[in-house]
């Protein structure tokens, strides 16, 4: 190995004509370790993942995957990673289990009855392996494309958006499986919009225009941005949010329920604001800023520097 990283790339590029899609992309991963990949939609983040597993040469740059070059040993990264892209493809006339056999087989896969019984029982597919994978509910699919991928026993998992469309309770057991891999010592870098599974991963990234704007722990990145929250309860609440986006104070503003945050990078100017438009029989509290306020902000700041 190079180094300890699982993943480790350093100023990678890319354009697909004349759009540079990826800029500068550098991002260390752990053993063990679970990366979330966040940004908006087109961000570069598919991109980026398909270079760092060798599938897409970059245009420049240069990277290790388990310590082998994304350039020149492309064939030995892919014989060592997972990768479960945003459409998977099934075959729904097969049940789960010859799904398995039939991949095991496709990839010359040694001992595959050993493989796929592992991976059954692992996943929790078991009580299903007889199922068609065309009657599959969304989190069942999903599940059964993890398995596929964890088939030959890879040492990084590449997920892209694995758990979009899939219910709470589906997300969360997949979730779990994740952590376990974890602790076995597979590094997972998955791509996500949900800001809950952000918070499940041991570090982000965030993406946006091909830009990584912020990178680390949950904690290091909503303490960088240094913003301040207020929650406002009462009624009527959206005429207040209208009124408070009019100053340059308020960085953002979001209703949950019956509930107005109000996010400012300067403590004293937000609550000035906040006291010459919320009517005093409003409760107004400080309340943790989140890691969804954080991007907010993050996105707001990037948009105005590429506008100025
Ligand atoms: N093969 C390609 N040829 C041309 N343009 C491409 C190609 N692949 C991606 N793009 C463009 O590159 C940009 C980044 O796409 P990418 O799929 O990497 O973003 P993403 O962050 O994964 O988006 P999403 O969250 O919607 O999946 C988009 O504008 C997309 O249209």
């Amino acid at each position: 190995m190079v180094n300890n990283f699982s993943i480790d790339v350093k100023n990678l590029n890319k354009h697909f004509g004349d759009q540079h899609v990826v800029k500068d992309f550098s991002l260390q991963i752990d053993r063990g370790e679970i990366h979330g990949f966040l940004g908006p939609n087109g961000s570069g983040k598919t991109t980026s993942i398909r270079m760092m597993c060798g599938l897409l040469t970059p245009d420049s740059g240069s990277g290790h995957c388990l310590g082998m070059d994304i350039f020149t040993q492309r064939d030995q990264i892919k014989r060592r990673i997972g990768y479960m892209t945003q459409h998977f493809s099934l075959w729904g006339n097969l049940t789960i289990r010859e799904n398995l056999f039939f991949i095991s087989r496709l990839y010359s896969l040694e001992q595959p009855k050993a493989l796929v019984e592992r991976t059954l029982s692992e996943l929790g597919l078991l009580s299903r392996q007889h199922q068609l994978v065309k009657v599959l509910s969304g989190g069942w699919k999903q599940r059964m494309a993890l398995a596929a991928c964890l088939l030959h026993k890879p040492s990084v998992l590449f997920l892209d958006e694995p758990t979009a469309g899939v219910d709470p309770k589906a997300r969360r057991e997949f979730w779990q499986t994740l952590h376990r891999l974890s602790d076995e010592g597979i590094s997972i870098l998955v791509s996500t919009h949900y800001m809950d599974e952000a918070e499940r991963c041991h570090k982000i990234a965030y993406l946006s225009s091909g830009n990584l704007l912020a990178r680390g722990s949950i904690q290091s990145i909503i303490q960088a941005q240094n913003l301040t929250t207020l929650k406002i309860s009462g009624s009527g609440l959206t005429v207040l949010e209208n009124r408070l986006q009019r100053f340059d104070a308020i960085e953002q503003t979001v209703i949950f329920g019956s509930s107005l945050f109000a996010t400012g990078r300067d403590e004293e100017k937000l609550k000035a604001v906040l006291a010459q438009v919320i009517p005093a029989e409003y409760e107004i509290q400080r309340v943790k800023t989140t890691l969804e306020d954080a991007f907010a902000c993050l996105m707001k700041n990037d948009n105005e520097k590429s506008l100025s």
